[in-house]
């Protein structure tokens, strides 16, 4: 698993642009038979990927010193890829394209596998520390609700801006209070209308949370310039297509692509307020 360490917003405004990505990208994400990690110091959220070409199982590593690894952990999963499943304790849950599932703390044996490794599954995975199992449940955006199985709630479908201002878009909410529970992890995905490129814009910090973003849904040639650091002091980071972006809790983060795209966002930390938002002013971003 590889380690990022917490940063500071002082040092940050002097990074290159190597240094900047270095501490803050995660490219590689999704490697063919393999099952990737980013452990961030920073409320100590784990980002991965795992692309099962033959069925993988998910191991605490020697980093976590952990029998299993939700031992003490919670975790949120959206899968990009093809139709796989995801096998907890012995219950297989099918997962579509941008289906997912939530799996509470104490759940010891996971795995995960393609239906086609012609066409894998891509599993993203979010994961922070937990103290409390909730229940694990299979997240669908649409469908209709059976045992096991949330469905995205309308409200939790949120449309926001228009194409005149470039940023006409929908968050769809998977994993948050009152439809799935858990204990930080607040995870879902935004989708930009055709011709839409900005997201995030007014932007905003949360003081109580950091946050991850991954954006998908790009042709190879297409970029979002991503943008974080303290408001008054911004810089970019150029991402292509399933690249994520780790976001302390003092950065902005905000994109706009070439194109439209889809992203999502995962957060952790002191709460699962998703409005508790330090919005940022227009006229204060530097
Ligand atoms: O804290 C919330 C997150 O930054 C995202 O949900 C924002 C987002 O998806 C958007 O505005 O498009
Ligand atoms: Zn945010």
């Amino acid at each position: 698993m590889e380690l990022r360490t917490a940063a500071s917003p002082k040092d940050m405004k002097h990074y290159t642009t190597q240094r900047l990505r270095e501490e803050f990208l995660i490219q590689d994400l999704f490697l063919p038979g393999q099952i990737r990690m980013v452990y961030s110091h920073v409320d100590r959220i784990i980002t991965g990927g795992a692309v099962p070409v033959h069925p993988l199982k998910l191991t605490a590593g020697v980093e976590l010193c952990a029998e299993y690894f939700l031992q003490r952990r919670e975790m949120g999963v959206i899968n990009v890829g093809g139709p796989g499943t995801i096998t907890v304790d012995g219950k297989e849950y099918q997962t579509g394209y941008k289906e997912g599932m939530y799996i509470g703390m104490g759940a010891k044996g996971i795995a995960f596998a393609s239906m086609d490794a012609e066409e894998p599954a891509k599993f993203y995975i979010i994961s922070a520390p937990a103290h409390k199992t909730y229940p694990t449940v299979l997240i669908k955006p649409e469908g209709t609700t059976e045992e096991g199985v949330v469905i995205v709630k309308d409200k939790n479908k949120v449309e926001m801006g228009a194409l005149e201002d470039a940023n006409h878009r929908v968050i769809c909410k998977y994993i948050l209070p009152g439809q799935v529970e858990s204990c930080q992890l607040v995870m879902g995905m935004t989708k930009l209308a055709p011709g839409s490129v900005w997201n995030t814009m007014p932007c905003h910090t949360h003081d109580r949370r950091m946050e991850v973003y991954l954006y998908f849904e790009m042709p190879e040639d297409a970029i979002v310039m991503h943008y974080m650091g303290e408001p008054d002091e911004t810089r970019h980071i150029v991402m292509r297509n399933e690249e994520a972006v780790i976001s302390p809790s003092w950065s902005i983060h905000a994109g706009c692509g070439t194109r439209a795209y889809t992203f999502i966002w995962g957060m952790v930390g002191e709460n699962q307020a998703f409005d508790d938002m330090d919005n940022v002013e227009m006229k204060d971003l530097q």
